[in-house]
C-alpha cells in the first residue's frame, strides 16, 4: 500500500464513475451526494424498503449510514445489504452515534450480524464502543478512546470481521492484521458537521473500484484528507472551508495525491 495506489484508484474512480447507493441521514445527505460527485463517482440516495434491494443491483457499492435512523430505515438497510451480499456489491457502514443510544448500538450490531460489511467507518468513540474497548460518544461526537487507537481498531476489526476505518487526526485502517495509518487531513475537518459522513461516501467511491477494501478505504481517506489540507489554506471559517473542501476534492489530481498522500504501513 503506497501513494501510487492511491493515485491509481483516484483515476479509476474518475474513469469508471461507480454508482454509490446511499441509505443515509437527513442532516448530511446533500453533502454526501455532492462529495461523491467531487470524488468522481455518482451518488443515488434510495431508502424506501420497496426499492432499496432493487437499486443496489445497479450499484458499485452500498453505503449505510445510521445518522438519523428509524426502525423502517434499518429494515430497508438490511434488505439492501443482504441483496448486495448476494450480488457481490461491497457494503460500507457508518455507525454514526453508536454508543450514544441503545437504538443506534443495537442497529449496528444487527446489521453487522445479518450483512457482510466490507468496511466499518467510524470515529474513534464509535469504533471504541463497538470494540468493547471503552469508547465514548456524545450525540454523534467522539469523546475519545480509553486505550491505544491501533489496538482498538484491530480489536474491532477482529470482533466484527470487517475492515475498520477509524477516523481522527490520524486515521487507522485495519483488517485486524494489516494496519495503514493515514496522516492527511486538517483540524478544520472537525469543525464541521458531515465530514465523517462525507468520508464514508468517499470511502464507498474508492471501495467500489478497489480489489481490496483496506486499500480502497485508506486511499479514500488520504484523498479526502488531502482535499481538507488544501481547503484549509484559504478558508476563513467552517463554512468557507466546506465550500473549498468540495472544490479541492474535485480538483485533486492523481499526481498531487501521489506526492502528498501520507501513509504509514505498520
Ligand atoms: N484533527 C484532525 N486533523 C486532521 N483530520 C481530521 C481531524 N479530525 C477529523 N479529521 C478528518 O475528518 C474526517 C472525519 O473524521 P471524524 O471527525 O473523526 O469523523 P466524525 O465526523 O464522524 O466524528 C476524516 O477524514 C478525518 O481524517
Ligand atoms: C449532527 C447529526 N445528527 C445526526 S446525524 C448528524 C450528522 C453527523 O455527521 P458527521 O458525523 O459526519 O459529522
Ligand atoms: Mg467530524
Amino acid at each position: 500500500m503506497d501513494a501510487k495506489i492511491c493515485a491509481a484508484l483516484l483515476s479509476q474512480v474518475r474513469e469508471t464513475r461507480p454508482l454509490v447507493h446511499h441509505i443515509t441521514n437527513t442532516v448530511t445527505i446533500n453533502d454526501c451526494a455532492n462529495i461523491t460527485i467531487c470524488a468522481g463517482a455518482a451518488p443515488v440516495m434510495a431508502e424506501a424498503a420497496e426499492e432499496s434491494a432493487e437499486m443496489v443491483a445497479a450499484a458499485g457499492v452500498l453505503v449505510l449510514n445510521i445518522g438519523t435512523l428509524n426502525p423502517a430505515q434499518v429494515e430497508s438497510m438490511l434488505l439492501a445489504g443482504k441483496r448486495a451480499n448476494e450480488l457481490g456489491v461491497p457494503v460500507v457502514l457508518d455507525p454514526v452515534g453508536a454508543g450514544a443510544t441503545a437504538l443506534r448500538t443495537d442497529a449496528v450490531l444487527r446489521i453487522l450480524k445479518e450483512v457482510k460489511v466490507a468496511v466499518l467507518k467510524g470515529n474513534a468513540g464509535e469504533i471504541g464502543v463497538l470494540a468493547g474497548a471503552g469508547g465514548k460518544v456524545r450525540g454523534v461526537d467522539s469523546c475519545g478512546l480509553a486505550g491505544d487507537p491501533v489496538e482498538t481498531a484491530k480489536a474491532c476489526a477482529l470482533a466484527t470481521g470487517t475492515v475498520v476505518a477509524m477516523t481522527d487526526e490520524t486515521d487507522v485502517v485495519t483488517d485486524g492484521e494489516r494496519v495503514v495509518l493515514v496522516k492527511n487531513g486538517h483540524a478544520m475537518m472537525d469543525r464541521l458537521s458531515g465530514t465523517g459522513c462525507m468520508a464514508s461516501s468517499v470511502v464507498g467511491s474508492f471501495v467500489a473500484v478497489a480489489d481490496d477494501p483496506l486499500v480502497g478505504a485508506a486511499a479514500a481517506l488520504a484523498a479526502f484528507g488531502r482535499a481538507g489540507e488544501q481547503a484549509a489554506a484559504g478558508a476563513r471559517g467552517p463554512y468557507s472551508f466546506r465550500t473549498a473542501l468540495f472544490d479541492e476534492l474535485y480538483a485533486l489530481t492523481p499526481e498531487d495525491l501521489e506526492e502528498e498522500a501520507r501513509l504509514e504501513v505498520v
